[in-house]
């Protein structure tokens, strides 16, 4: 693990009987993407907020890059970190700029620098600042609105992010497009994130590391894989879900389990397509290196040559990229009624072969024992081994 970014030690907080967080111990480590996760009011929003002082800890310490936040005065602490929230808190009577420069000029920045930092944000989160930067918060989309918020946090490139639920407000295809988004531009930016959320599925498809809290204590800490493989208690095993097998396959790309593709160019003679049929059931004929479909046995009989025989296909429906997550790719190919798939590279040449098997070969590896089998008292037998 890289050197812990922030350190909460014994963090505890309470509300007169209401213990919200509960000696909580975590190590962030710098650059990494850690999601906290839980039922409601298992303190998450609580723990993010003392990070940055929006809530004092009752007892306890929290370290930033070494420095006691109890140290640091409250508005130049939150000026430091970027915070991103659900319900964005755009200041509606302001343009898109003006918005994300709000902390740059509290800092002091010249007008000049502030709007060209703006503009570059704007551009890194794929709003043209020709066309978004003079517009009205009211004038957005949910998920534009978001990326502004999210421009508005990266303002003075602080290298602590806190976000609360940060997709929580939009549909769930904006959803997706903005995590997609998101995972992207962490990759170039390697910010140390503390990201809240009630969402599974969102905390595995982001975190580096999941943190699943329960009633204010910290139930497992981990990287998703390790959370789904091993949860550590009934609880952990319970918030995420049966089928923690599909999840996994989301946090594995096509290109990591692929094999080796047999293909055929669409000009091929008919005894070299003989012979690959030969080996192969179906071969995936190319154009120009391109996926252009695919030829069987049962199709190419004796006389007929490649072009006449071949079941043309759309790149879209029946290929995989390589970087695409197992999990879509499964549904794809159930979707298509297939037992295998091609995975193309960006120019959608085929580079591998992803099928069935290969797939269960990792789902099978976490074939559970059921649910009445485990007691609360006795470890399960994953647990004990
Ligand atoms: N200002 C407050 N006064 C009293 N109790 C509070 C206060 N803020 C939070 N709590 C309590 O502390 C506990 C943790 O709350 P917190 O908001 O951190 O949970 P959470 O996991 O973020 O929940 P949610 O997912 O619903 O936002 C809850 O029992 C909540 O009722």
């Amino acid at each position: 693990m890289a050197d812990a970014m922030i350190r909460l030690e014994r963090v505890s907080k309470r509300y007169g009987e209401t213990v919200a967080v509960q000696e909580t111990t975590l190590e962030i480590p710098e650059g990494e993407l850690v999601v906290l996760i839980g039922p409601s009011g298992c303190g998450k929003t609580t723990t993010l907020k003392m990070i940055n002082r929006l809530i004092e800890p009752s007892s306890g310490r929290i370290y930033i890059g070494g420095r006691d936040v109890t140290q640091v005065n409250p508005q130049e602490l939150r000026r430091g970190i970027g915070y991103v929230i659900q319900s964005i808190g755009l200041f509606p009577h302001m343009s898109v700029r003006e918005n994300i420069q709000v902390v740059p000029r509290l800092l002091g920045w010249p007008k000049a620098r502030s709007a060209a930092r703006a503009d570059e944000l704007l551009e890194l989160v794929g709003l043209p600042p020709e066309r978004y930067a003079a517009a009205y918060p009211r004038e957005l989309s949910g998920g534009q609105a978001q990326r502004v918020g999210v421009a508005r946090a990266l303002a003075v490139d602080p290298p602590v992010l806190l976000m609360d639920e940060p997709f929580g407000a939009v549909d769930p295809l904006t959803r997706e497009r903005l995590q997609d988004e998101f995972l992207k531009l962490q990759a170039q930016l390697q910010k140390t994130i503390v990201m809240v959320t009630h969402d599974i599925d969102e905390a595995i498809k982001l975190g580096d590391r999941v943190c699943v809290m329960n009633v204010g204590v910290v139930e497992q800490f981990g990287t998703p894989e390790e959370v789904l493989s091993a949860p550590k208690s009934r609880f952990v095993r319970q918030f995420v879900g049966a089928d923690r097998a599909l999840k996994r396959l989301s946090r594995v790309r096509a290109h990591e389990l692929m094999r080796a593709v047999p293909t055929l160019d669409l000009g091929a003679s008919r005894e070299a397509a003989r012979e690959a049929l030969a080996r192969h059931r179906t071969v995936y004929v190319t154009r120009e290196g391109r996926l252009a479909g695919w030829l069987d046995r049962r199709a190419f009989a004796g006389d007929a040559d490649v072009e006449s025989a071949y079941t043309e296909v759309s790149a879209e429906s029946y290929s995989v990229r390589e970087g695409d997550d197992v999990r879509g790719a499964l549904a794809k190919m159930l979707g298509q009624g297939v037992a295998e798939l091609p995975v193309v590279d960006g120019a959608g040449r085929p580079i591998g072969l992803l099928n069935l098997p290969s797939i269960l070969a990792v789902t099978g590896e976490m074939v559970d024992e059921p649910e009445a089998s485990v007691s609360e008292a006795a470890p399960s037998a994953r647990e004990v081994a």
